[in-house]
Formats: structure tokens, C-alpha cells, sequence
């Protein structure tokens, strides 16, 4: 099976390594589509004999298509490459956005998985809600889950509307953490710690919540409630964030992030 990736950027960099790591595939089967000529020239450097800076007639040999490109990005994309695809490439997007619809009026094949990981794929601890259009078999989308589930764990849904939320909550969502990490360690700093300290404190406290929560059934609220004694410190600010409405301020967040997928699939 020969799988190309389009886009060497943050996300297609993760599908490269994890790919070949998890020996789903050797290097001779992985070919690579990079508009920048210097990330080109550096994989081909790096050993990637099959990246290439420009579409070309050996694309018609392609099994599988991953598109991590800009949803900006798509349109100029698939005028160069149309000419060069045929109704039996199965293509797999995980542009912000972008619906199946819209890919199917830009390409000659039905055959679309339409995906949104999110950035912790790099260390294996990714989080990918994925759907696909009715033309794609059984077999064709075992295959993408297996080479998806390298990149950590997986979710399908039915319904391709809820890939904008999927977007909004865990492809965006770890900005949302490293903003409340970075608030936390900010008021660290304030608080009189060096940086360092401050960074200590700070991720091996989200470390230890993540998996605390992760591993029992009680809810974030239980949990909050277990480290909140009566008129103790956790008390004061939790009282202070609520005073705030913080948990409105993120769902607004969230919210926009939404929209923003909807409007970016226009
Ligand atoms: N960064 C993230 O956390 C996540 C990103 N995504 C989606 O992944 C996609 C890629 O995002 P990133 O990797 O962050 O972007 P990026 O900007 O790091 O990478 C995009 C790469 O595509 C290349 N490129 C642009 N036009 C091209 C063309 N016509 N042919 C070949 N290569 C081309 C660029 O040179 C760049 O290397 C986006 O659509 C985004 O919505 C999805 C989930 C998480
Ligand atoms: O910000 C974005 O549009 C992309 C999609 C999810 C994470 N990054």
C-alpha cells in the first residue's frame, strides 16, 4: 500500500513518524507532497526518497491520501492535483472545516474520511473524531483507524456535523490547556518562584488531576470537592471563579471555535 502525505507541516510531520514507527508502513511506501522546496530538500535529505515539492503523474499510484494541509489552502491544492486523481484514491482530510461535500466537488473520487486529531498525536496521546462518506467500504476504514490509531485514540461518528464540535473541543483543546497552564505559571512567577519552579509546579499539578480523574468514576466536580476543605484555600478561588463565571467565559470560547469551523467549511 502506498500512502502519500500532503503537507509536512505540524500534523503531517506527526503521521510521518508515527506511521513508520509503528511499522504500519517502510519508507518506500510513504510518499510525501510539500509545497516548501527547503522542507522538501530536508526530507529528501533526511532519507524520505519519495517527498516531492510538485504533483505529478506518480500520485496515480497512491492507495491513500492524507491531506494535512491549511483549510486556506485546499482549493489552490486540488486544482494542481485533480488532474492526477482518479475515482478509486481514498482521501483522508483532517482540515479544520472542510465537509465532505465540499472536498467531493474538488476531487473525481467519492471514497473521503474526514478526521480532526489534535497536536498530542505527537507523543502517541492524540485524541482523532473521524466520519466518512458512504463509499468508503468496511475494509477502507479499518485500515485509516488502524494507521489513526497510531497517533493515539479514536472516536467515529455517524453524523459529519459533529466533526466542528469535535474541532472546537479536543482539536483546539489543548491550546485550551497550555492557556491555563501558562496563566497558572504566570501567577507562579507573580507568586515569587522561578520560571522553572513555576513550570514544576504547574505541569506535574495538571499532570497528577489529568490522571487522578482518568483512572477513578468520580466527575471533575466531585473531584473539586475533594480538594476544597470548608473555608480553605481551594474554596476561595473556585467561590472567585464561579463569581467570575469563568466556566461561561470558556463555554464562550468554545463556542467561537464552533462557528469558526462552520464558517471555515463555507
Ligand atoms: N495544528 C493542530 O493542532 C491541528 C491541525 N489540524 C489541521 O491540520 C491541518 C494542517 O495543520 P498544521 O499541520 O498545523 O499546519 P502547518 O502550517 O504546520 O502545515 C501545513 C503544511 O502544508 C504545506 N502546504 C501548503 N500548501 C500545500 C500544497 N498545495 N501542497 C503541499 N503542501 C502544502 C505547508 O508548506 C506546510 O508545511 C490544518 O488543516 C488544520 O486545520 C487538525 C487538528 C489539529
Ligand atoms: O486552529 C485550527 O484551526 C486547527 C484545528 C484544530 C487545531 N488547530
Amino acid at each position: 500500500m502506498n500512502i502519500l502525505i500532503v503537507g509536512a507541516g505540524n500534523m503531517g510531520s506527526i503521521y510521518i513518524t508515527s506511521f513508520l514507527n509503528n511499522h504500519l508502513l517502510t519508507k518506500e511506501q510513504l510518499y510525501i507532497l510539500e509545497h516548501s522546496e527547503q522542507k522538501t530538500t530536508d526530507l529528501q535529505q533526511a532519507g524520505y526518497r519519495n517527498a516531492y515539492h510538485q504533483p505529478g503523474e506518480w500520485i496515480k499510484s497512491m492507495d491513500l491520501i492524507f491531506l494535512a494541509i491549511k483549510p486556506q489552502d485546499a482549493e489552490e491544492f486540488f486544482n494542481t492535483i485533480r488532474a492526477y486523481l482518479t475515482p478509486a484514491h481514498l482521501l483522508i482530510s483532517i482540515m479544520a472545516g472542510i465537509s465532505i461535500d465540499k472536498i467531493k466537488r474538488w476531487v473525481p473520487t467519492t471514497k473521503i474520511i474526514r478526521a480532526m486529531p489534535n497536536l498530542p498525536a505527537q507523543i502517541g496521546m492524540g485524541m482523532t473524531g473521524f466520519t466518512a462518506a458512504a463509499s468508503v467500504d468496511k475494509k477502507e476504514l479499518f485500515i485509516v483507524q488502524n494507521l489513526i490509531n497510531t497517533t493515539g485514540k479514536s472516536l467515529y461518528f455517524e453524523d459529519e456535523e459533529k466533526l466542528n464540535a469535535v474541532t472546537a473541543i479536543s482539536g483546539s483543546g489543548p491550546a485550551y490547556v497550555f492557556y491555563f497552564m501558562q496563566a497558572m505559571m504566570d501567577t507562579a512567577q507573580q507568586m515569587g518562584f522561578s520560571q522553572s519552579e513555576a513550570e514544576l509546579l504547574v505541569e506535574q499539578t495538571f499532570m497528577g488531576a489529568v490522571h487522578l480523574e482518568n483512572r477513578s468514576q468520580a466527575s471533575c466536580n466531585e473531584w473539586i470537592k475533594r480538594v476544597s476543605s470548608k473555608g480553605g484555600t481551594t474554596e476561595a478561588a473556585i467561590t472567585r471563579f464561579g463569581r467570575l463565571t469563568l466556566d461561561k467565559h470558556i463555554q464562550e470560547g468554545l463556542k467561537q471555535a464552533l462557528q469558526r469551523s462552520i464558517e471555515l467549511g463555507k
